[in-house]
């Protein structure tokens, strides 16, 4: 059974802007998805669905088989969390251990559980060294790692990232995802991450669905999906820097266009290797 099912026909926001429609996607256990848009395309609106906060849609949409507009608040929060865009409009304590602690204090775990389970989230995202600090000393990278930190302190299974990369320099976006390929690969973390960024981010992911004015245009392996610059161009969006570098050489080689998929894999799997050493 698929950890998330999405069978959206419509959602309208109260002033008649028509969000989303005809969205069917599945999100399996141990999955690594990216959503893929241009500015306004839905995706956060998605995401806000799939956690539960955004109801009043035509379709349905099922966490482990349930309809989450029917779940309490509590049963969906135990098991999926979203981390969203701007870390501002989610941290609000004073420290970082705090803002870690929060979640499982408001779980009922005793204190010494609570600490367990701080430190073990913030060693997870590279922050154990700073759970001392005031959140506003923190980077805007830091910041987002926080926030996941908050969200694994209490055992989710399941993250919802919202434009986890936006905001961060090249090596804070290569670092995000290094992160979010970690806590998929070894810890079973299934990950869901909205995005507008063609360049690093599908290297890492599993599977890809773009989104474009609220339809799912295309879907699949970044392989996949990564044929049909045009397609990507109706879209607002462009080939990856890398397939397009390969795409110039191995045009100027005359090797044909199909072979390149092939290549954007090779690509990914040396670099997700790389990493693991
Ligand atoms: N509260 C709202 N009321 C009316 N329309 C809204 C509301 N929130 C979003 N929209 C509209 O819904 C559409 C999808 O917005 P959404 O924020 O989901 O897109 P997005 O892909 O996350 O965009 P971005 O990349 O800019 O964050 C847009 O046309 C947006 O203007």
């Amino acid at each position: 059974m698929p950890r998330i099912s999405v069978e959206l026909e419509q959602f309208s926001y109260p002033d008649g802007t028509v969000a989303l429609a005809d969205i069917h996607l599945q999100v399996a256990r141990g999955d690594f998805v990216g959503i893929l848009g241009s500015n306004g395309s839905g995706k956060t609106t998605l995401l806000r669905i799939m956690d539960g906060l955004i109801k009043g849609y035509r379709g349905k949409v099922l966490l482990d088989g349930e309809d989450v507009t029917r779940l309490h608040p509590r049963d969906i929060y135990r098991k999926v969390g979203l981390v969203f865009q701007n870390p501002d409009d989610q941290l609000f304590a004073s420290s970082v251990f705090e803002d870690t602690a929060f979640g499982p204090r408001n779980m009922g775990c005793a204190e010494p559980e609570v600490r367990g389970r701080v430190e073990e989230a913030l060693a997870s995202v590279d922050m154990a060294e700073y759970a001392g600090k005031g959140i506003q000393q923190l980077s805007y990278g830091q910041k987002k790692r926080v926030c996941i930190a908050g969200l694994l302190a209490m055992g989710h299974e399941i993250l919802l990232l919202d434009e986890p990369t936006a905001g961060l320099d090249p090596m804070g976006e290569y670092r995000m995802m290094e992160l979010l390929t970690r806590l998929n690969r070894d810890q079973g973390v299934t990950v869901v991450m909205a995005t507008h960024s063609v360049d690093l981010v599908p290297i890492f992911l599993h599977r890809l669905h773009i989104l474009s004015r609220g339809r799912l245009v295309r879907g699949g392996t970044p392989e996949e999906v990564f044929t049909a610059p045009e397609e990507l161009e109706n879209v607002k969006l462009r080939l990856p820097h890398i397939a397009e570098l390969i795409y110039r050489l191995k045009h100027e080689e005359g090797v044909p266009f199909s072979r390149i998929p092939l290549t954007i894999g090779a690509a990914r799997r040396e670099i997700v290797e790389a990493m693991g050493r």
